[in-house]
């Protein structure tokens, strides 16, 4: 196991991660660093990690495993700071979303230096280092996207890592890794931040008529279309290619349903729906549903 973890951004997922490795790894030492002084101030009154560093190069000095848990927009310039200050076999890897891009602004950054990225899928809508909480990964897959060249002996560290925070490790390549998220992650917020905007778009209807009987549907919509705008205008524009293939193909479908309602063809519906009813099924039959069991203590904050 790494002796010494550096976490660089201390918001949801970075948060999270630091009291996961202070609650769940004992042995392992914490640094971290955030770009926003406010952030590394409630970092430090929360006890995120057991030491907030004023400067990246700081927080990287001692570390075996750095990781980035910054927007993926910000991967690139987050780690040109720690260029040139981190010691000798250091592993580095993330937290982002996408992984494509990720793994070329961080290894363009760090030449030579060995990189393997990861996406614990597991948030919530909140972010800032108040949001994060320890068991945020407890039983949650982290898909880790190794290049062809990583070290094996890195790459089992990474995995043990993960799987100490109580994830469950897969490994996939980042370009699959991406179309997957694009299809299971990315379009469905996009869809949800379409409906909030259409429905306060209406001008035949009030926003409090919206507020007030907003019934599941909508407002599990507005769940997630409160999700970080940084963060999520970083996926969008990192994973465009898979967007919007998938984009492309629900449109498709969309019109499709589009005609079926405009036809009156009650038994394409239905079979449409039923269909897809299987698949809610079968995914709380695996246990994944939004009803986190009962990894860890009862810390978790109550969002998400
Ligand atoms: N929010 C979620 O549910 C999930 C987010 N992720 C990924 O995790 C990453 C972080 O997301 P969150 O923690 O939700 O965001 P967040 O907004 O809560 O935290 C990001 C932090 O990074 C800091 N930051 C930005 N640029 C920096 C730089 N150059 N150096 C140091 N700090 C910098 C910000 O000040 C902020 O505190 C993103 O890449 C996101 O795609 C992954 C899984 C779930
Ligand atoms: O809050 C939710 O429902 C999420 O979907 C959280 C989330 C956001 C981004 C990720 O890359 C992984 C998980």
């Amino acid at each position: 196991m790494f002796g010494a973890v550096a976490i660089i951004g201390l918001g949801l997922l970075g948060g999270s991660t630091g009291l996961a490795v202070q609650e769940y790894l004992p042995g392992v030492h914490t640094t971290g660093y955030d770009a926003d002084p406010a952030t590394r101030e409630r970092a430090r009154a929360r006890g995120l990690v057991a030491q907030v560093c004023e400067t990246a190069a700081e927080a990287v000095a001692g570390a075996d495993l750095v990781v980035f848990c910054v927007p993926v927009g910000a991967m690139g310039a987050a780690a040109r700071e720690v260029a040139g200050h981190l010691k000798p076999g250091v592993l580095v890897s993330d937290v982002g979303s996408s992984k494509q891009t990720v793994l070329s602004s961080l290894s363009e950054a760090l030449p030579g230096v060995a990189i393997i990225p990861a996406h614990p899928v597991a948030g919530t809508e909140n972010s800032g280092p108040d949001a994060g909480f320890a068991s945020l990964f407890g039983r949650r897959w982290c898909i880790v996207t190794p290049p062809d060249d990583a070290n094996p002996i890195l790459l089992t560290k990474l995995v043990q890592f993960w799987e100490g925070l109580g994830a469950h490790v897969e490994l996939m390549n980042p370009q699959h890794h991406d179309l997957v998220l694009a299809v299971t992650s990315h379009v469905p917020h996009l869809i949800a931040y379409t409906i909030v905007g259409t429905a306060s778009d209406l001008e035949e209807v009030t926003q409090s008529e919206v507020i007030k009987y907003s019934a599941g549907g909508f407002r599990d919509f507005t769940r997630i279309a409160a999700s970080d705008p940084t963060m999520w205008r970083d996926v969008f524009l990192s994973n465009r290619d898979a967007v919007l293939e998938i984009l492309q193909r629900f449109t498709e479908d969309l019109t499709a349903l589009q005609r079926s309602i405009r036809n009156g063809e009650g038994d394409r519906l239905f079979d449409h729906f039923t269909r897809t009813r299987a698949i809610r099924r079968s995914i709380i039959e695996q246990g994944q549903d939004d009803a986190r069991p009962d990894f860890g203590r009862s810390d978790h904050n109550g969002q998400g």
